[in-house]
């Protein structure tokens, strides 16, 4: 796998290093060593599988209240997503900055996101299927959000319609999120 590293400390980008013969390819797609050679949470508590069955699907900004923060593995394993994250770790350099990457189930990239961050995509394709894995477990009651359109972070999201859920329109601003939302000082371990 190769690691690298975005502008944002503690989240990358890991491309498969695939191993080609006549019947396709062999890649890795995780190593507990190599991730905590990185400082990258070493295991998962949780896979997910996000179908999307439009083009324009938006999902986000999600991430749990402390002390549930989670780290997040992300690819796409059919179609194409914008992927965006936000920093909200208090007392970091860029607090309130987002990144982006085009995860696709060709180019088979994956997102690492680290806690502390929210997270959100945007689908290229129909019929679009995330996979994802979790270092933390999923905590109802734990979830919060911000705006995907929150003028302030300004992310700029591939142009289209949107389909997104009534409680994902019902998240605040950065500006205005409660303060029991907030991630716990910046931990970003050797990354
Ligand atoms: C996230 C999650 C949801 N659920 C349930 C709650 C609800 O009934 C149903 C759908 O939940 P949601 O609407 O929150 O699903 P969704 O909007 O897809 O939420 C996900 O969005 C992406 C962007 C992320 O980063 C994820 O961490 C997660 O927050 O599934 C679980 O049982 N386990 C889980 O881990």
């Amino acid at each position: 796998m190769q690691f690298e590293r975005l502008a944002l400390a503690g989240a990358w980008l890991i491309r498969p290093e695939p191993i080609r013969d006549e019947r396709g390819f062999f890649a890795r797609s995780f190593c507990a060593e190599e991730f905590a050679a990185h400082g990258l949470k070493p295991g998962f508590a949780q896979c997910n599988i996000s179908f999307n069955a439009r083009k324009g699907t938006l999902r986000g900004m999600h991430f749990q209240r402390p002390p549930h923060e989670e780290a997040k593995l992300v690819r796409c394993t059919a179609g194409a997503i914008h992927d965006v994250i936000v920093d909200l770790r208090p007392g970091s350099p860029t607090r309130g900055q987002w990144v982006a990457a085009e995860l696709t189930a060709e180019n088979r990239h994956m997102l690492y996101v680290p806690e502390g961050f929210a997270h959100g995509f945007k689908t290229l394709a129909d019929a679009t299927e995330v996979f994802y894995q979790m270092g933390t477990a999923f905590v109802p009651g734990a979830g919060a959000g911000l705006r995907h359109d929150d003028p302030a972070l300004a992310i700029d999201w591939p142009p289209g319609d949107i389909v997104i859920s009534d409680k994902d329109l019902s998240y605040p601003d950065f500006d205005s999120l409660p303060p029991e939302s907030l991630a716990a000082p910046m931990r970003t371990g050797a990354g």
